[in-house]
Order: C-alpha cells, then structure tokens, then sequence
C-alpha cells in the first residue's frame, strides 16, 4: 500500500547505532545466499559528494503528495534513495534539493531514518535550477555552511530509489577521466516527429538512440562551470546535464548502459512497482529460530527444504543463538518455531532486540511464531489459548516496525499428511513475508 501523506511516519527510532545490512536498492543483482558484497569494499582516489534533486512537485503521478516523499512499507521513496548513496562509503556528501514547502518534512524524515551525510538545499522552479542550486553548496570552504567541494559530483533523480554501488563507480571514474558521465538505456518505444496538425513527420531509426537516465558524473568544476554560463533558456526548459556540458564546455560524456531498474519513478503505477521490488527483495531470505528437540530440528529443517524451493534462502539458528547480531543483519523475516511450549517470553526478547539494534528502522521485520504442540493431552482450545497473549504482543511490537503474526500448527503422525501440512505453513509463511501487511499482525492462523 502505498501512502501519500507523512502523517503515519511516527515510529519510534534509534539513530544511534543503526545496523546497516544489504539494502535491497543495492543487493537486487546479488544471489542470494552468497558472500555479501561489503559496502566500501571499493576504493577511490577522489572525492565525490551527490546532489539529488528532490524539488519537484510530482504532478504526473496525479497524487497530491510529491512523488518522493510517498510512503511504502512505513519509509517515503526518497530516504530509499537516500539510503542507497549514504551506505557507500566512498561518498562524502549528499545534498538534497527540496521545494520550500517541505523542508520541515524533509528534516522529519532525515532525523527518522538516521541519515548522516545529508544536507538539505533549497529547491528552484525547474529541475536546472534546483541542481544547480545543490551545486551551490559546494564551496571553496571560506563559507562556514558550505561543504567541501568534490572532485566528482554524482546528480540523480531522487525518485529512482533503486541504484547499486558497482554503476556508481563505473559513472565515478568515468567522470573523473573524461569530465562527464551518463546512464544510458535502451530505447523501449520508437521516437517519431510529429507534425503541428499531429500527422507523422518522421520516425528515427531506434537502434541508433538511446534513453538518457540517471546517475550522471561529472567533474564539479565542469558541471558548476556550464550551469554558471547556461541561458534562461536552459535553466527554464533544459532537462540534459549532459546536453549543457557539451554545449558549454565541450565535454563529450562517456556514456554507460545501465540496469533497468534506473528507471524513474513517474506516474502512480511507478509507486506500486517500487514498492513490490522492495517487497520482493526483501522476501529472498528468512531465518528459521529453533531449538534442538527433535520436532523442533524436524520442522525447521522441512521449512528450510519447502521454502528453499519457493526461491527463498533460509537459515536455521538454534535458540540459543537468537541474540546474536551476526545473524540479525543477514534478513528481515524470523520464523521461530516453538514445540509444546508457547514461546512467547522468547519472542518477547527477540522483539526487544531487534529494537535495541534498531533493525526495524529501515524495513518492517516480519516476524512469524510456529508453535507446534504434540502433548496428546492439550485440547485444540487450550492450545489456542496458550497463543492468546500474542495479539497485545503484537500491538507493541507493530509500533516498532515489527510485524508479529503466529501460527499453530495441528500435530499429524501420517507421513503424508505431514508433508500436506508442512507445504500449507510454507505456503502462508511466504505469503506473509511477501505482502509483509500490518493489517494481519497479531493474527492466529491455523493450519
Ligand atoms: N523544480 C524541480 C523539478 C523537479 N525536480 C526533481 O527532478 C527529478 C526528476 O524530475 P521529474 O520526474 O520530472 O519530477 P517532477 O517534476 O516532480 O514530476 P512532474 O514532472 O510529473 O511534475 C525529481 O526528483 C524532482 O523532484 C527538482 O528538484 N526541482
Ligand atoms: O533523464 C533525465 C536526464 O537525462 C532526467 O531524469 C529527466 O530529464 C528528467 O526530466 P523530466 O523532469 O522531464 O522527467
């Protein structure tokens, strides 16, 4: 779901100490399961800092919120964006460029999600004009407020959430060799001239052209340099950075084919499709937290098997291991199976430490109690009953990001019928983990 006003951004946050695992803006190519590209892994011999223009008011989206500032999964688009540049640590500095009425919102959402490396910028009348303005907060450091200026600066749409470290550097070091770089993509439809009375002029050969996207790269003197001399013109209709360096500097942009997931978020249905890649990202991997008991290891290692061919990488991590960070960071989705006894005192603490690592500051943690009971004298009600405490469990936890649900799970002594019932829960733990719904939180499933 996605919403359009801020007003719901009220989840208490720690910014002190927040863990910084894969963000899906940057893990979308990784495979799941093998070794964690590190951020900063990479090194570079200049500086680079980012302006990301934020200052438009989004009007083809139809929604009286500007585009960036629309929230999924309890986040607005931009502090995805954010996110992606601030967890790289060959980057200095970001400056967000914002139109005036929502700059107290853009400081909310900064002090909210614990961004560190911002600084927000007053926005122009058109995307020219707010760039340039986030150039301007680069200085030569005789200015108190003014940040140092970069080697290299990156701009990019702040409403295309989804670009990875590997591309920012191949841009990085191609605007330092050259003074200016592109993303470029496909052509998807054919380009056509028409004529004033809307008949067809001509058609251009698509296989020689290319869609100009975003991040670009350029060496800052150029980039300032080409804004400084640039016409009304420009400033009033441009919308190619590239185009005003060429024209203005004589700097021929070197330009990269990128992913398609550079697109820019630009109508409503752009929203919906951001949000599922998150979501989706997001589902790739789960921890299952059992213990040692025979029913226990049984269960987690057949969730392990159905949900591993539902494409989901799972991790089993016995009880006694449930506080340990190493295993925290990895995933934002924890199965914890319990047998015979309810469990909900450990589900209590794990709630509790994915606060105190402030893991759910960023996604919602899903959090799903299987409680299994093979005692022959416990009525199905009595074991409803053990769950019952959940719902206000719940409740606390959702106020923290962390969307807790629990199911029970009927004992079968068949071995097909088991099978039967194992598919079932795997089925409804991957539901829940993908739509990852505060609607179902506190919920009891059966199954
Ligand atoms: N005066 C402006 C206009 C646009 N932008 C930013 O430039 C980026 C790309 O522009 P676009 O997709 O056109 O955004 P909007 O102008 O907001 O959208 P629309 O044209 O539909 O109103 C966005 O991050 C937008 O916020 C900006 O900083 N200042
Ligand atoms: O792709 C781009 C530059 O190459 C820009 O994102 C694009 O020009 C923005 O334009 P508009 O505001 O008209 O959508």
């Amino acid at each position: 779901m996605i919403i359009e006003n801020h007003k719901n951004l009220n989840m208490e946050t720690k910014r002190e100490n927040v863990v910084r695992p894969i963000d899906p803006a940057n893990f979308l190519t990784e495979e799941t399961g093998s070794e964690e590209k590190s951020p900063g892994c990479f090194s570079i011999d200049f500086t680079v800092a980012v302006v990301l223009p934020a200052g438009g008011s989004g009007e083809r989206t139809g929604l009286s919120t500007p585009k960036q500032f629309c929230t999924f999964l309890n986040r607005p688009l931009i502090s995805y964006t954010i996110q992606a540049f601030e967890r790289i640590a060959w980057i200095e500095n970001i400056v967000v460029v914002i139109a005036k009425d929502s700059i107290d919102l853009m400081v909310n959402i900064i002090q909210q999600f614990g961004h560190k490396k911002v600084k927000v910028v007053l926005g122009g009348s058109t995307r020219h004009r707010s760039i340039f303005n986030g150039l301007q907060a680069f200085g030569e450091s005789e200015e108190e407020s003014a940040l140092k200026k970069p080697k290299v600066v990156i701009i990019h749409d702040a409403v295309r959430p989804f670009v990875e470290e590997d591309f920012l550097l191949k841009i990085a070091i191609a605007a330092k060799q050259q003074g200016a770089s592109g993303a470029i993509r496909p052509l998807v439809s054919t380009v056509i001239a028409t004529t004033s009375e809307g008949y067809l002029d001509h058609s251009l050969e698509r296989a020689k052209y290319r869609a100009s996207e975003m991040p670009q790269g350029f060496l800052y003197d150029v980039i300032h340099q080409a804004y400084v001399q640039c016409s009304e013109t420009d400033f009033e209709f441009g919308t190619e950075c590239l185009h005003l360096v060429l024209q203005y500097c004589g700097t021929n942009a070197r330009l990269i084919e990128g992913p398609h997931t550079l697109w820019k978020v630009t109508y409503k249905k752009d929203l919906l499709a951001a949000e599922s890649i998150i979501k989706e990202t997001l589902a790739q991997t789960a921890c299952v937290v059992a213990g040692q008991c025979e029913e226990s290891s049984r269960l987690a290692g057949a969730l392990q098997k159905t949900l591993g061919s539902q494409d989901m990488h799972v991790d089993i991590v016995p009880t006694s291991l449930r506080r340990s960070s190493a295993f925290i960071s990895k995933t934002w989705n924890f199965v914890h199976v319990t047998v015979n006894t309810a469990g909900l005192a450990d589900v209590e603490e794990l709630v509790k430490t994915f606060e105190e690592t402030a893991h759910s500051v960023l996604y919602s943690v899903v959090l799903i109690l299987v409680h299994l009971d093979v005692s022959e004298q416990t009525s199905a009600s009595e074991r409803m009953a053990a769950l019952g405490g959940i719902r206000s469990l719940a409740a606390e936890a959702k106020r923290k990001n962390i969307l807790l649900y629990g199911i029970l799970l009927n004992p079968v002594k068949d071995a097909g019928q088991w099978e039967e019932a194992v598919e079932n829960l795997s089925q409804i733990i991957s539901a829940l983990i993908k739509e990852r719904s505060p609607a179902l939180a506190g919920q009891l499933l059966w199954v």
